[in-house]
Parts: structure tokens; sequence; C-alpha cells
């Protein structure tokens, strides 16, 4: 469904050159849900942005819905819905007539244009502010009108750029599960990025992690937890130099990644924590070391990060840059 080669692109910004997005290599089958995860800047939107055809790439080459972005752009834009950080509805419209005149700018015909509209209203929960102007919605609204608008058409490939935030918990459920719907109905490709690490390990069955314009790992979100960070096992001693003995221990436990002591705690990394855990505090009472607590966590996707970058992707976050609101999809 898309297949890049190379993809590259920079900007010139205040007499420096910018590298947003450095020879992306990507090959998505038709049916999947992608995620692209990375902080503020990694170059995630520049990528979607070039696969929507809002912007040419500097050199390289893809093809998206089997058209090439560069040759191809009307060829991509019919088969694609795009939805951008920005708003795509006017403010003087009211709401359904902006969806019908979407539908119908899509080809629709006005009775199937009026239907759709009025299933999506039903279904992202707007149908009563049918007949309102879009400017008098609330933000959470307004994003939901913008979701309803990039389906209009029922796209075979969905575009997503953060689809969800500044939404309320409610919303944002609300919105993944109309979206994943389409998916499972009609086989919808769904590519989207997020800042919210939970999404995107519900949500997508392929995670590419992004970090100063390229891909620095690419799996399952259980892959990515399971081969790059691992579970993680804190045990409580009685004081510092219990910990530093303990971790001396549990580094020689089969399984074991690593294991450092912090002040009166050691953490230990394992592939299999469920199984080292007991093991684990038999042989730490064995060694006469008194354990206070044990607890174990499941890795998220910030620990993946952690691994590959040492940084976390919470505190690699910034507000958004001032030229976000470059990424409207009329831009
Ligand atoms: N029009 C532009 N002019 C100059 N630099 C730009 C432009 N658009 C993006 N950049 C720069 O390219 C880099 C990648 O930006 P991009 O918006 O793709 O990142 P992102 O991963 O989507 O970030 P965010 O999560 O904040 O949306 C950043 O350093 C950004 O400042």
């Amino acid at each position: 469904m898309i297949h890049t080669r190379g993809l590259t692109r920079s900007f010139r910004a205040k007499g420096e050159t910018v590298e947003a997005v450095r020879g992306l290599d990507l090959d998505i089958e038709a049916g999947s849900v992608v995620a692209f995860l990375g902080p503020n800047g990694a170059g995630k939107t520049t990528s979607l942005r070039m696969l929507t055809t809002l912007l040419p790439p500097s050199s390289g080459t893809a093809t998206v819905a089997g058209h090439d972005v560069a040759t191809d752009p009307a060829g991509v834009r019919r088969r694609i819905g795009y939805l951008g950080q920005g708003n795509s509805a006017g403010t003087n419209f009211r709401v359904t007539d902006e969806l019908v005149t979407q539908g119908r700018a899509y080809g629709l015909g006005r009775a199937e244009s009026r239907a759709r509209a009025e299933r999506l209203l039903g279904a992202l929960e707007l149908e009563g502010l049918a007949r309102r102007t879009v400017g008098t919605l609330s933000g959470g609204q307004r994003r939901r009108l913008d979701i309803a608008m990039a389906l209009v058409h029922e796209p075979e490939l969905l575009f997503l750029d953060e689809p969800t935030t500044g939404l309320d918990p409610h919303s944002r459920a609300n919105i993944w599960e109309h979206v994943l719907r389409l998916h499972k109905d009609l086989g919808t490709t769904v590519v989207f990025t997020t800042h919210y690490l939970e999404e995107a390990d519900l949500w997508a069955r392929r995670v590419l992690v992004v970090d100063h314009g390229r891909v620095i790992a690419d799996d399952s979100p259980e892959n990515l937890k399971a081969d790059l960070a691992g579970d993680l096992v804190t045990v409580g001693t009685a004081d510092a130099a219990d910990a530093g003995r303990a971790a001396e221990l549990a580094r020689a436990l089969p399984g074991v990644r690593e294991a450092n002591a912090e002040d009166t705690e050691v953490r230990v990394r394992a592939s299999d924590g469920d199984v080292l855990l007991p093991g684990l505090l038999r042989r730490l009472d064995a060694a006469g070391l008194r354990v206070r607590s044990a607890r174990l966590a499941r890795p998220t996707l910030d620990d993946v990060f952690l691994t590959l970058t040492g940084r976390t992707l919470r505190e690699s976050a910034d507000p958004a840059p001032a030229d976000a609101a470059d990424a409207h999809p009329g831009a």
C-alpha cells in the first residue's frame, strides 16, 4: 500500500538546514495499522505530509495506494483520507453541509453523500450539532468533525496526524472505536502519529519508532517491548550496601539483562520477570539479604525509546513547534 525508498526532506530555516526526514525506506501492507511514534521534531508530520502529497520530498521516491506522489499526486489524493494537525472544516458552514460538500467533492452522489454524513455524525456523536455552524463547536467536537471529513469517502488508506491530541478520554476512545471499526469492516489501512504511547501500544500492529528523522526501530509493540526493554523487577533492600550486593547476585541469574542498584533498591531488567522474581528472592534470601519489597512492571514503549536513545519520550517532549500550524492540510 505504501512503498518509499530514500525518502528525504530538509528545510532551510534561519540560515540552517534541518534534515526533517532522512532516507525513509518503508513498505506498508494493505490492511495494516501502523503508528509513527517519536518525540517532537522527530519527523513524523513531515513524513505524513510527503506521503499525502502536501509536501514534495527533497529526494527519494514514494508510491502510495499504487500512485507515485511526485508524478501522480491527484491519484494518491483520490485514494486516501488525511487528518492533519489543523482543522479541515471552514468555520461559517453548517456541520452537515461541510460533510456533504466533502463527499460531493470526492464524487459521491447527493443522496449517498447525505446518508454517509448522517451515519458519521451519529457514529462520532455529533448528530445533535448537525445544524450548528462549525465555528461554534468546541475543540473536541471540531476534532471529531475533522475525523468525519477524513472518512466521508471511505478511503482505502487513512493518515491521521495526532488524531486525539488534546481530547478528553471519552472523545479519544470514541474516535478510535470509529477508526478501528472502519479498519475492521472495510480493511482500511491506517497510518497515524501520536504522542500517546498507549495509543500506539493498543491500536497499532506495527510501530515505527522515529528519532531525528530516522526510523530507529520497526516491529509490533509486543516484540519491541520484549526485545528492547524487557520486564522490570524492582526489589527494595535494607540499605545501599545490600542493594549493591543484590545487583551483583541478580546479574548472575539466567534471563537477566542488567541489574543496577539505586540507593536501597535494585532494578533488574529481564526477559521474563514472572519467572525471574521467585528465583531472585530465594537467591537474595539465601545470601542473607533482607528484602523489604518487590514489584514487577511490564515494559512500556517509553522503556523501548529509553533503551534505544537513552532518553524517555516524555522528557523529549516539548511544546508543539510554532510551525505546527503549517501541518494544516490546506497550508
Ligand atoms: N516548514 C518548515 N520549515 C522549517 N523547518 C521545519 C518545517 N516543518 C518542519 N520543520 C522541522 O523539521 C523537523 C521535523 O518536524 P516534524 O513536524 O515533521 O516533526 P514531528 O515529529 O511531527 O513533531 P511533532 O510531534 O511536534 O508534530 C523539526 O525540526 C521541525 O522544526
